[in-house]
């Protein structure tokens, strides 16, 4: 890998990371919305909602199914959850118009809070369901609408991949596919493999004709790209593999992505694209609260374990005072 890909991860963290300030009111670190968790993940979209509260957020909310939300609840009082989203069994014996009313019932609860939302993440454990899918992808289309950021991930990729139109050009979007999701996404829209020898190039074509989205292609090494510029971030993190460590990494992009728009829009001398700056600090401290998780509990690491790490590993880089 060039050495000139590999970002300064911990510049950035300590450059977008706000300090610590008796002035702020709640809501200004960051509130974020996880729409994702159906019957059979419950663990994805609490790891993304509570990750972004561990690592500064003010308020994190989650959008999810009525089975999923009693679940979700119940693992952390810190998490505003709305039992909102529906499967295609509720809707099963509905007529046409009643599943229009039903689909625009949900999108108007969305719309209710999505101004209150500095970035959306869009897809942890949310399921394949069609009728829930639809849903969600009108909930894109507000948060388009209102200019909103979002990341893309798990299941908000499998949408996407089918429905490329809801991310194409928009620069707000952010896309987080690990290997298989990366796969589908090249196939759908280079219509070829994935190139391992040139990944560099490949990722920044595949952001380029997506009209500019932002793409963490995440791996051994993660690869960042929107088009232009092409970053990586390699430091090391852990040999274990658990399912869930891409569910903190989204929680904290919108987290970090919202810190770097706020720093942005207060320093009109700063040129630097905030979602690229987003997923460095993100991929950076995921790394090193990986890092710090194995050396604590080695084979037995678990998500949780990483989750409980990021303070610790995030004042190691920024101290809070
Ligand atoms: N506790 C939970 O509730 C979790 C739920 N998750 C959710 O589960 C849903 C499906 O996500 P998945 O990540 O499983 O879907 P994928 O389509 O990425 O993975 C499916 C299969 O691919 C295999 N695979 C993984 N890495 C591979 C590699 N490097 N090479 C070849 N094969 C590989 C895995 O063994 C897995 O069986 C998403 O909604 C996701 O958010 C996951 O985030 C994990 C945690
Ligand atoms: N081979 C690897 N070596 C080191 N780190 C890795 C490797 N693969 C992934 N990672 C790290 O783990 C993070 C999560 O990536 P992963 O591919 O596990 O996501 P995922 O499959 O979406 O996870 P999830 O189980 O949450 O859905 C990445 O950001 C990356 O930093
Ligand atoms: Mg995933």
């Amino acid at each position: 890998m060039s050495s000139t890909l590999e970002a300064d991860a911990e510049s950035v963290l300590r450059l977008v990371t706000p300090s610590l300030d008796l002035k702020r009111h709640k809501g200004q670190a960051g509130k974020i919305a996880v729409i994702g968790g159906c019957r059979e993940y419950t663990g994805a979209p609490y790891f993304a909602a509570i990750s972004a509260l561990k690592i500064g957020a003010d308020l994190s909310h989650v959008f999810c199914t009525k089975d999923a939300a009693p679940v979700i609840k119940s693992y952390s009082p810190e998490l505003i959850v709305h039992p909102l989203l529906e499967e295609s069994y509720t809707v099963s014996n509905f007529s046409e118009e009643e599943r229009r009313k039903l689909q625009e019932k949900v999108v108007g609860e969305v719309d209710k809070w999505i101004e209150r939302f500095d970035c959306l993440v869009i897809g942890p454990g949310l399921g394949r369901d069609p009728f829930l899918l639809e849903c969600v992808s009108k909930i894109m289309l507000l948060a388009r609408k209102f200019n909103l950021p979002f990341v893309v991930d798990g299941d908000g990729l499998f949408l996407v991949t089918n429905s490329i139109d809801l991310v194409n050009s928009y620069p707000l979007a952010v896309l987080t596919p690990n290997v298989n999701e990366y796969k589908r996404l090249v196939l759908k829209v280079l219509n070829c493999e994935v190139d391992e020898e040139n990944p560099e190039d490949q990722l920044r074509s595949l952001a380029k004709v997506l009209g500019g989205v932002t793409i963490l292609k995440k791996g051994r090494s993660d690869l960042i790209s929107n088009g232009e510029i092409v970053k990586s971030v390699s430091i090391y993190g852990s040999p274990r593999r658990c399912g869930g460590q891409g569910d903190i990494l989204s929680g904290s992009v919108a987290v970090f992505l919202s810190w770097a728009q706020q720093l942005i829009s207060g320093h009109e001398s700063l040129s630097e694209n905030p979602a690229i700056l987003g997923c460095i600090a993100a991929s950076g401290l995921l790394r090193k609260a990986a890092s710090l998780a194995f050396t604590k509990h080695k084979r037995s690491t678990l998500t949780s374990d990483i989750i409980a790490c990021l303070g610790e590993s995030l004042e190691g880089i920024c101290p809070a005072s």
